[in-house]
């Protein structure tokens, strides 16, 4: 049949099974959902250092940084998140390729958006994580004072206060506080971890 578009994949005789042999690991990609401020970049960061420490390649697309670059014609209103979520995907999807475990934290707050990405993937391999945060506590952190601003209506359409964030429904990992009580950064990424030993993504 004629291809209307006239491109056809280019095979490599170097497959995404043999990166995976040369770093003893499966590519996949962990999808970090949830508002501002819930510790998405901080999680992040903790679950790399923990792969690392184990000799396993990782790397961070964090929402913030990729909209300096890649990104950086994307707003914040729906159609524009949805393309920002879109485009993390295919870049995740590369990296997951690769045989590398891609950490991919951004807010992602539509639901829609999230099942998009995961369809990228083989079964398995798209593994999402919903900080699950109240959205008083991670406006009491506010690091950035945007919460601030956005009460202040000096922001339009910031997450939790005048736009939408749909909780995932069906995630494969919630990461909360215990009670009242935080839980340190580095024991959710062990949750993570613990996780990925079980499913076998950490071995070729
Ligand atoms: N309107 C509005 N709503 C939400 N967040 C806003 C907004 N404007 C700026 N910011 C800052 O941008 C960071 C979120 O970028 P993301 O790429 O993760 O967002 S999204 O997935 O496209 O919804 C987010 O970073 P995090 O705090 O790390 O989540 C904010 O610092
Ligand atoms: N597990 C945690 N317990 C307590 N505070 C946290 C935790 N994770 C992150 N924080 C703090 O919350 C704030 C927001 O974290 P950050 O990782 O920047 O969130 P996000 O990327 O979701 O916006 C930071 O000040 C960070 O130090």
């Amino acid at each position: 049949m004629e291809n209307p578009t006239n491109i056809v994949w280019h095979k490599s005789s170097v497959e995404k099974l043999d990166r995976q042999r040369l770093l003893q690991q499966k590519g996949c990609v962990i999808w970090i959902t949830g508002l501002s401020g819930s510790g998405k970049s901080t999680v992040a960061c903790a679950l790399s250092q923990g792969l690392h420490m184990r000799g396993k390649l990782t790397y961070i697309l964090d929402g913030d940084n990729v909209r300096h670059g890649l990104n950086r014609d994307l707003s914040f209103k729906a159609e524009d998140r949805a393309e920002n979520i879109r485009r993390i995907a295919e870049v995740a999807k590369l990296f997951a390729d690769a045989g590398i475990i891609c950490i991919a934290s951004l807010i992602s707050p539509y639901r829609k958006d999230r099942d998009v990405c995961r369809a990228l993937f083989p079964e398995g391999d798209f593994i999402e994580v919903f900080m699950d945060v109240p959205l008083h506590v991670c406006e009491n952190r506010d690091p950035k004072g945007l919460y601030k601003l956005a009460r202040a209506g000096k922001i339009k359409g910031f997450t939790g206060v005048d736009d939408p964030y749909e909780p995932p429904l069906n995630c494969e990992i919630v990461l909360q506080q215990k009670g009242r009580d935080c839980v340190p950064p580095g024991e959710m990424a062990e949750t993570v971890i613990s996780y990925l030993e079980e499913k076998g993504y950490l071995q070729a």
